[in-house]
């Protein structure tokens, strides 16, 4: 492996097994047709939203947290349009990307050295805010009440359509997330615009990732394992493939397999404490070969800064009380961001740093359960 620098390089144990490779047809694969193609069934008229679908993506959330969708809304061509500038955008020299490279600073744009759980990425990125500007806390620190606009203003030369691309394909995708999270809520039993609210000042993002070939597939990962910190995240990966998720069942990595033109969903971080845990998102991470290039475009789809992340109050009572004390999404998301632009010390901030512990649950599951006899 010579010249590979030993930062890529996992621990043994999240090393991926390249030569048994599970490609298990276990993740569901929902039609989301139903929701464009009868003029009776649209989301306008929520008691006409076909109950089979709800009921459908309930269970892909409870049983995976991941699910892909076809039929879904989103122009083929715009896809194609995205995909094809961020080739040539990654087919350029190292030096004409990093003419657009983020810094501390300034958090948009090109990177090539994102770190997960502190072990460096094989991968290099592109990252485009949907709402320009967007509004996050002006640094991790808690005190600190100072906010920032990010913008985006770090435009490569080429290719020339590379943010037209973008801004396109951020709106559609935007209304695609929408209708999921309206399904979701739905699915958990609330009105369906339940969670619009928290994205009236949204932090999303859309990232676009290349993954170069990699001389040590099996020692390194594209992206470590990890679980997205946002409400829920809608990605198009093209047909490599190499995305492995975590099977909630029995521990294993599952391939998932690429889907012509279907988006894969993953529930996030927010959404499962909003669930107080009903659904949970999951582990994944990406594995890269020796000898294609792949590329993927996630939309990250992120609640306002100051949304104080904590379980719904519809969703919790005596006997399922709150599992997580709550928490500042703005301060996270900085936080975050920061431990994955450079290695760190510390451990990465995670959801259950705010887990409300199990005895103090079961205090109070006791004091309910003799309330109730
Ligand atoms: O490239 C992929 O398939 C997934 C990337 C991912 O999980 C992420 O960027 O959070
Ligand atoms: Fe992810």
């Amino acid at each position: 492996m010579g010249e590979v620098d030993p930062a890529f390089i996992q621990d043994l144990e999240h090393r991926p097994k390249v030569d048994q490779i599970i490609k298990a047809e276990g993740i569901p694969l929902i039609d989301l047709s139903v929701l464009s193609s009868s003029p009776n069934t649209n989301l306008e008229n929520p008691h006409a939203v076909d109950g089979d679908l709800v009921k459908e993506i309930g269970n892909a959330c409870k049983k995976w947290g991941f699910f892909q969708v076809i039929n879904h809304g989103v122009p083929l061509d715009k896809r194609q349009k995205i995909e094809n500038a961020s080739r040539k955008f990654f087919g350029q020299p190292l030096e004409e990307k990093r003419k657009v490279r983020r810094d501390e600073k300034r958090v948009l744009g090109y990177y090539d050295s994102e770190h997960t759980k502190n072990v460096r990425d094989w991968k290099e990125v592109f990252d485009f805010a949907v709402k320009s500007p967007t509004i996050v806390p002006a640094s991790y620190e808690p005190d600190d009440k100072e906010v920032t606009k990010l913008v985006n203003d770090q435009w490569p030369e080429y290719p020339p359509e590379l943010r037209e691309a973008l801004e396109e394909y951020s709106k559609e995708v935007e209304k695609l997330a929408f209708k999921l999270l309206e399904l979701i809520a739905l699915s958990l039993g609330l009105p369906e615009n339940r969670f619009h609210g928290f994205f009236e000042d949204q932090t999303s993002f859309i990232r676009l990732n290349h993954y170069p070939p990699c001389p040590v597939p099996n020692l390194a990962l594209g992206v470590g394992r990890h679980k997205d910190a946002g409400a829920m995240t809608i990605l198009a990966q093209d047909d490599v493939g190499g995305l492995e998720v975590k099977r909630k069942t029995d521990g294993e990595w599952i391939w998932v397999k690429p889907t012509p033109d279907a988006y894969i969903i993953n529930v996030g971080d927010i959404i499962q404490v909003w669930s107080n845990d009903a659904y949970e998102s999951v582990e994944h991470r990406v594995m890269v070969n020796s000898e294609r290039d792949r590329f993927s475009i996630p939309f990250f789809f992120n609640p306002a800064h100051y949304t104080d992340v904590k379980p719904l109050e519809e969703l919790t009572n005596e006997q399922n009380p709150v599992k997580y004390r709550p928490y500042n999404w703005g301060k996270f998301f900085v936080t975050r961001k920061r431990s994955n632009f450079k290695k760190l010390d510390v451990e990465n901030l995670q959801i259950y740093h705010f887990k409300v512990p199990e005895s103090e649950l079961a205090n109070k599951l006791e004091g309910a359960l003799s309330i109730d006899k």
